[in-house]
This record gives structure tokens, C-alpha cells and sequence, in this order.
């Protein structure tokens, strides 16, 4: 018998809105006390992460996305594409529209452009601020958001109030796919951005073969760095450490086959992660019985 219960999942949300729509207030009632906002900004990043929720099933890491613009000029242009690449990065996203105000044009240029991402990415519909409406209003605004665009799902919430803040955190983690927590709880600047990134490889190659390779996988990161003359381009070098040559053909699969998927499932992950386009290289490597030899076990960072 699988019980969900037992299924971790993690993965990236982002809220989007016009001001003052309550997303910050948002972020902090799901992420609640227990953990710090950070807002360092190592140099390979360029999401913010606005906070982190931990849960016992999951783990959901919120992450800023820049203002996005009337496209006016080139520059607005090239914001907007920056725009459109973050949504299509995140695993979900959260529209949020206060309760208090009438849906306007700008609630509806943002309906207008994350439409174009909806079909891959889901989007929840948040209304926000209840505490300052009566209920009756409420679910006007409701049925206003309806018409706005399809949302996978639509929510009223109240930050204040903390109304239904539980509910939304279920409904974006649905949305977030199986995987391992990828930051240590209460500890979030610590985490160098190398381990996320070798983990989500690491989650990406036990896929499916789990049972084949139980622990014989270690994933090392050798080198990642922006590369030069780019603005948007991060090189990323990996090695998968595994024991035997057969391990070797299990996680490179026929013709490369597997191999390739993993650089794919891996890829766009650390994309959101990082906020930036990738290269990904990944090679693996036999390095025999390094779960016994302390001289490994170093090199591969244990
Ligand atoms: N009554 C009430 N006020 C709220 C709620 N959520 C946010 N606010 C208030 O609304 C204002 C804007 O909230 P923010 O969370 O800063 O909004 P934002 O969308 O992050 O704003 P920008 O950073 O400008 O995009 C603040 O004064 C908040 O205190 C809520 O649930 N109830």
C-alpha cells in the first residue's frame, strides 16, 4: 500500500500582482516565524527567494519575479521575456487580487500574459485581504476573478487574519513535484547553492532506478560559473559518481537515453533555481567502492 503521506515533494512557487496586492504579506504568513527571509543574492542567482516553507510533506521555496511591464521599448521587451522565463520555470503560480479593490487593467495585462504560460505552468487565483471585505463581496470578487482567465484553482485568503493560508499552502505544494527537501530547515542562506544544485541532479538520476542504485550515487559539482560575456548564462560541470560499470550503463541508459533526461529534468529545476539559463554537463564516472574509501568519501564531499 503507497500512502501519499509518505511522498516528499519540493519545488518553486512565485506570486504575482499588482502592488500593494498582498504579496509579500502572503509570503511571510506561509512561511510563518520559523524561518528567515533572505535575500542574498549569491552571484550565480538571480531569483530572490523570498522565503521557504517547510512542512513535513514538502518543502516550498517562493521566489521573487521581476515587475513585469507595458512593453514600450526594447528594454520592457527583454524584462517581459525575463518574466515569461520565470513563470515557465516555477511550479506554480499564485495570482493574487485583493478582496478591497475592483479587478482593473492591470489585473487583466497580468491575466492577458500569464495566459500564455498556463498550459504549463498551473496558476491559483488568490484573493486576497478578505478581513476588509464582507463576505458577500467576497465572493463577487470570486466570480470576477473567474472571468479573469482559467485558473487551476481559485482561493480567498486572508493574510491578517490567517484565513485559509493553510489551504493555499496545500493547493501550491499539489502542484510542486515529488522530490527531497532541498534546504535544511531554519538554515537557509548557509546552503551553498553547489549541494542544490548536485541534489536536484542527484533526485533526477535515482529516478525510476532507486532500487538499482540505492546509495552507490554521488553527484559533485566541478564547476559552475557565469560565463563570460553572457548576462544570462550559467555553465554548470557535474560529475555522477557511481561504484561499477554497470551502475554506469544504468544511469546513462541506452544510447544516452537516460542520461539525457536526467540533464533535461534536472535542467529546468536549476533554472528556477538560479533564475538563469543553463549548461549543463554531466558526466559520469566510476569511482570504485567510494562509499568505503574515507578519501573519496572527502573528494565527493561527504
Ligand atoms: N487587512 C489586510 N491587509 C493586508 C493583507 N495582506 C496585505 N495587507 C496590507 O496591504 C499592503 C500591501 O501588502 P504587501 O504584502 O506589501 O503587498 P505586495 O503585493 O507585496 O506589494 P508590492 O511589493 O508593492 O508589490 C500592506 O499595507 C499590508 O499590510 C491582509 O490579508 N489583510
Amino acid at each position: 500500500m503507497t500512502s501519499s503521506s509518505e511522498t516528499h515533494r519540493s519545488g518553486f512557487a512565485c506570486f504575482v500582482g499588482r502592488p500593494n496586492a498582498g504579496k509579500s504579506t502572503l509570503t511571510n504568513s506561509l512561511v510563518g516565524t520559523k524561518v528567515a527571509i533572505t535575500s542574498s543574492k549569491p552571484q550565480t542567482t538571480r531569483h530572490t527567494i523570498r522565503g521557504i516553507v517547510h512542512r513535513p510533506d514538502a518543502q516550498l521555496i517562493i521566489v521573487d519575479t521581476p515587475g513585469l511591464h507595458r512593453p514600450r521599448t526594447l528594454l520592457g521587451e527583454r524584462l517581459n521575456d525575463l518574466v515569461h522565463t520565470t513563470w515557465s520555470e516555477v511550479d506554480v503560480i499564485g495570482f493574487c487580487v485583493p478582496a478591497d479593490q475592483k479587478i482593473g487593467p492591470g489585473d487583466r495585462h497580468i491575466a492577458q500574459e500569464l495566459a500564455k504560460v498556463a498550459r504549463r505552468t498551473p496558476v491559483i487565483g488568490i484573493v486576497t485581504k478578505t478581513d476588509l471585505v464582507a463576505r458577500k463581496h467576497v465572493a463577487e470578487q470570486l466570480v470576477a476573478m473567474q472571468e479573469l482567465m482559467d485558473f487551476t484553482e481559485i482561493v480567498p485568503v486572508s493574510a491578517v487574519d490567517h484565513f485559509q493560508v493553510d489551504l493555499l499552502s496545500d493547493l501550491l505544494v499539489r502542484q510542486v513535484p515529488e522530490g527531497p527537501q532541498l534546504y535544511p530547515e531554519g538554515e537557509i542562506t548557509d546552503q551553498p547553492e553547489e549541494s542544490l544544485v548536485a541534489e536536484l541532479v542527484r533526485e533526477a538520476a535515482l529516478e525510476g532506478v532507486r532500487d538499482e542504485l540505492p546509495h552507490s550515487l554521488a553527484v559533485t559539482i566541478d564547476e559552475m560559473a557565469p560565463r563570460e560575456g553572457y548576462d544570462n548564462l550559467v555553465d554548470i560541470y557535474v560529475s555522477l559518481h557511481v561504484e561499477r560499470s554497470s551502475q554506469k550503463a544504468i544511469v546513462i541508459g541506452r544510447n544516452g537515453e537516460r542520461l539525457k533526461e536526467v540533464g533535461e529534468r534536472s535542467r529546468r529545476q536549476i533554472q528556477a533555481l538560479l533564475g538563469s539559463k543553463i549548461y549543463l554537463d554531466l558526466q559520469v564516472k566510476i569511482a570504485k567502492e567510494w562509499q568505503r574509501d574515507p578519501k573519496q568519501l572527502r573528494k565527493l564531499g561527504f
